[in-house]
């Protein structure tokens, strides 16, 4: 998979940290320090963009430890990084504790999943096969 890389000597490829990860860690690729006052969102770069295989996308999601920890989050876990953008992929992370978080250079802020997708066309008719579940949803089967 094609990629650019901003300032290659100090900003390393995504990696996956070991054999069998599914996601490779994302890192913050910086001027400055960031900071994240709780409840606070903030966009953060990564000096990276890609060429994703068409039929593929990305998908950026939290790491659990930092949600753990600090509750650190991307506010729209899944983020989509499209096969056709060729922009900076970014990080859109939100701050969920009641305390500032900080965000240097470098440091491994989500994790990027690379993932097959289908992209059907419609058949658009009248009426929808019937199945045991139905409109039943939202717990209809319940809740414990
Ligand atoms: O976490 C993210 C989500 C998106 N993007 C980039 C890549 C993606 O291909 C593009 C558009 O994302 P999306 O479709 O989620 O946003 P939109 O609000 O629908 O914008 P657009 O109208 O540009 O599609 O923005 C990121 O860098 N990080
Ligand atoms: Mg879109």
């Amino acid at each position: 998979m094609k990629i650019r890389v901003i300032n290659e000597s100090n900003n390393p490829l995504p990696s996956y940290e070991t054999v069998a990860s599914a996601g490779m860690d994302l890192r913050a690729f910086l001027e400055e320090t960031i900071i994240i006052k709780p409840f606070e969102r903030k966009l953060i770069p990564t000096g990276l963009s890609m060429e994703i295989p068409i039929g593929y996308e990305a998908q950026i999601r939290p790491r659990s430890g930092l949600a753990l920890k600090h509750g650190i989050t991307v506010l729209n876990t899944p983020g989509t990084i499209d096969a056709d953008y060729r922009g900076e992929v970014k990080v859109l992370l939100i701050n969920l504790s009641d305390q500032n978080f900080v965000v240097n250079s470098g440091d491994r802020v989500a994790q990027m999943i690379i993932a097959s997708h289908e992209q059907p066309g419609w058949l658009e008719v009248e009426e929808l096969s019937e199945t045991e579940r139905g409109a039943g949803g939202y717990g209809h089967t319940g809740i414990k």
